[in-house]
């Protein structure tokens, strides 16, 4: 037995278990992702998708066994780790009195020598981060006066700054227009065309999921399952069981669209 989970992939797990608070909350968990394709991670609230994000970064302590780009995320050191593996949060901890460039040039610092400082180069992947997501006007502000929607924009430039081959998104579009939903997913599935970045995105929108998942991985309780293509996975009857929704569902050239129905007669 060689002590990786699956060579082929960018990342993988096999028997990963985690507790929190001493609560177990994911029961074995086999994922493997191959290198520049992009997995949707769904599943109702309380599922665990933010705990497997986190195990899969070696953020949180987890048994079993993890492998991201060749590395065991516990065991590697954490500024090795960050070289290979962005996590954008859910929830965002962002200090008083930095300005929102400030906060992007933070993906950086595993990047950053010990004692040493920002290189043009460093310089340059900030700007064309800022460049990319549209943020001239907010990088100047204080990030603490962002919009929630603002906000997550900027936080997702923070981890595309630190040029990941692993991006771990926890809900990233929760707080935005569906303008702004379309540019950030559309620039992370472009960047994952451009440079083979592999994509794990924890989602709630279930069309979206679909769209720009080349795999839907269903979460509940803890366990995966359903792992297969949108069409596969988010069916009608499946919806039904996991989330207790109402869906129909429409195949369109992009992918399947989960659409929710009101409660029959409710219009009446
Ligand atoms: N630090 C913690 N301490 C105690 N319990 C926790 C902690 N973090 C998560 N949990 C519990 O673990 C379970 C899984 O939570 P997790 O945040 O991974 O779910 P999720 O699928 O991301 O949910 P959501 O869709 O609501 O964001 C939940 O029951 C949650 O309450």
């Amino acid at each position: 037995m060689t002590s990786t989970p699956d060579a082929r992939a960018a990342l993988s797990c096999r028997g990963l278990h985690v507790a929190r608070d001493a609560v177990p909350v994911l029961h074995g968990i086999d994922l493997a992702v191959p290198t520049g394709s992009w997995i949707s991670l769904v599943g109702p609230n309380g599922s665990g998708k933010t705990t497997l994000l986190y195990a899969l970064a070696g953020l949180i302590p987890s048994r079993g066994e993890v492998e991201v780009m060749g590395l065991a995320p516990r065991r590697a050191g954490r500024r090795r780790v960050a070289r290979m593996v962005a996590l954008m949060p859910q929830r965002p901890v962002v200090p008083e009195g930095v300005s929102a460039r400030e906060l992007i040039r933070l993906g950086r610092t595993p990047h950053i020598p010990r004692f040493g400082t920002e290189s043009p180069h460093d310089h340059e992947v900030v700007e064309s981060v800022i460049d990319r997501l549209a943020l001239h006007d907010l990088a100047p502000r204080i990030a603490t006066t962002l919009s929630g929607g603002e906000l997550q924009r900027v936080v997702l430039g923070r981890a595309l700054a630190q040029e990941p081959r692993v991006l771990l998104l926890d809900e990233p579009t929760s707080a935005l227009d569906i303008g702004h939903q379309q540019q950030v997913l559309d620039l992370v599935d472009s960047m994952r065309r451009e440079s083979g970045l592999t994509v794990v995105a924890a989602m709630h929108d279930l069309t979206s999921a679909a769209h720009y998942g080349e795999r839907v991985v269903l979460l509940d309780e803890g366990r995966i399952v359903a792992d297969g293509t949108g069409e596969d996975v988010l069916t009608v009857e499946r919806v039904a069981e996991v989330y207790d929704a109402r869906v129909e569902v429409l195949d369109r050239p992009d992918g399947r669209a989960v659409l929710p129905l009101r409660e029959p007669g409710a219009r009446a």
